[in-house]
């Protein structure tokens, strides 16, 4: 799929810069990016994307500083300079761009409030879909970023043609500082979606069997509402030697350690079947970038990447007929995703979910934190004496 990402604010454009490398380094041209932000240090901290294609706006009213995690700031100034942003993404040529994917930390300032302004009006000129990956604040973060991420979110859903989330709070280890997690998170998300939006380019084995094309994603993907994706890897065991230097799949997958493969463990038939139906399972039932209650998904993709030769078409039918069988809804897309490496993975994409109790969590923590602040401002004010005059009225 050729994506077009837009970086929103400082983990947007982290995010974006990680996907350009990954681009760059497994050798595709898959995906074109701009980042956007009110704060010139995040811009200048991005490695790979071009000086040309960072944006600087609110320069007058922020002064390159950022909006200190306001979200109406953030949707004020992009609705005030979206000329600059629309400029940016023309001047890098939309080309055959079959989607748009607007990255931001829902719980920020710039991108939480500047996503939804930059979804509608590139929704208004452009003909092709337009989606959010958002990341979702962790609870201790505060109940400024829930509150900021609730209303961000409200406002996506309407605004874009499916908002994707990760979680933070998910993935983020017992112990660990949320900062100090970002990297190993931004890994685990390029990872999942790089892999997802490379479906239907030709890899360096040619195309699949039962390719995943742009359409189908699109098709999967045109419910609307909220989806999560989920992701497992399984070590190949087969006859054939890899060569000692790492392949392109196991940059995609992030494997470092390259073995002989044991002729005895050679797998066949069935043996190949239900190795991709564990796998797939594994996928939907383990760790989501947004838990959710699975079986509330509307429409399903089911894509499996890896060697050609444990591809096995039958295994994929029998994991999409599983998954069709587990979620509320019938339509279950699939296909694979040929690529030389010691590992098969499956990504599940899990469309228009109806239940995901984090969502319904960070919506009433914005309810409580909305109440509260009205009722301290009302209430909450030093009281002067008022026999004593003023200076002036
Ligand atoms: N996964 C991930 N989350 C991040 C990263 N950086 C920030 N976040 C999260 O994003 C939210 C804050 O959004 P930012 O992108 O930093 O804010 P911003 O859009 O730049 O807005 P302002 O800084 O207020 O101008 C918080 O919930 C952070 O936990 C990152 O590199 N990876």
């Amino acid at each position: 799929m050729k994506v077009f990402f837009i970086g929103f604010g400082q983990a947007g454009g982290k995010i974006v810069d990680r996907f350009i490398e990954f681009d760059n380094r497994t050798n595709g041209s898959s995906f074109r990016a701009i980042a956007v932000n009110t704060a010139r240090t995040d811009l200048m901290g991005l490695q790979h994307l071009n000086f040309e294609d960072r944006v600087l706006i609110g320069q007058t009213s922020v002064k390159g500083h950022g909006v200190g995690t306001d979200n109406d700031t953030g949707a004020q100034i992009t609705f005030d300079e979206i000329d600059i942003i629309m400029n940016a993404i023309d001047r890098k040529g939309i080309g055959d761009t079959e989607a748009f994917i607007i990255v931001s930390g829902l719980g920020g300032g710039t991108g939480s409030g500047g996503s939804p302004v930059l979804a509608r009006h590139l929704k208004k000129i452009y003909k092709e879909p337009v989606y959010v990956l958002g990341i979702l604040p962790a609870p201790e973060e505060g109940r400024l970023y829930s509150y900021n991420a609730a209303r961000s979110l409200a406002t996506l859903v309407k605004e874009a043609d499916n908002v994707i989330l990760f979680d933070n709070s998910a993935w983020k280890n017992e112990g660990e500082s949320i900062k100090g997690a970002f990297d190993r998170l931004n890994d685990e998300i390029v990872r999942r979606f790089g892999l997802l939006f490379r479906a239907g380019e030709i890899g360096q084995l040619g195309i699949g069997e039962m390719v995943v094309d742009s359409s189908e994603i699109i098709n999967t993907l045109r419910g609307g509402g909220i989806s999560s994706v989920g992701y497992a890897i399984s070590e190949v065991i087969n006859s054939a030697p890899v060569e000692k230097d790492r392949s392109f799949f196991d940059r995609i997958i992030g494997r470092k350690q390259i073995e002989e493969r044991r002729p005895e463990d050679k797998l066949l038939g069935e043996d190949k079947t239900s190795r991709i139906l564990s796998l797939v399972r594994r996928a939907m039932l383990g760790r989501l970038t947004l838990p959710c209650e699975y079986t509330t998904t509307s429409r399903a993709l089911v894509l499996v990447a890896g060697p050609p030769d444990d591809l096995d078409r039958k295994g994929i039918e029998k994991a999409k007929s599983w998954v069709e069988e587990n979620i509320a809804g019938v339509e279950v897309r699939g296909g694979d995703y040929p690529a030389q490496s010691r590992y098969v993975a499956a990504v599940v994409l899990l469309a228009s979910i109806a239940d995901a109790p984090r969502v319904t969590n960070l919506l009433e923590i914005a309810k409580e934190t909305k109440a509260t602040s009205e009722r301290i401002d009302e209430e909450n004010v030093l009281k002067l004496d008022e026999s004593i005059e003023p200076l002036f009225e």
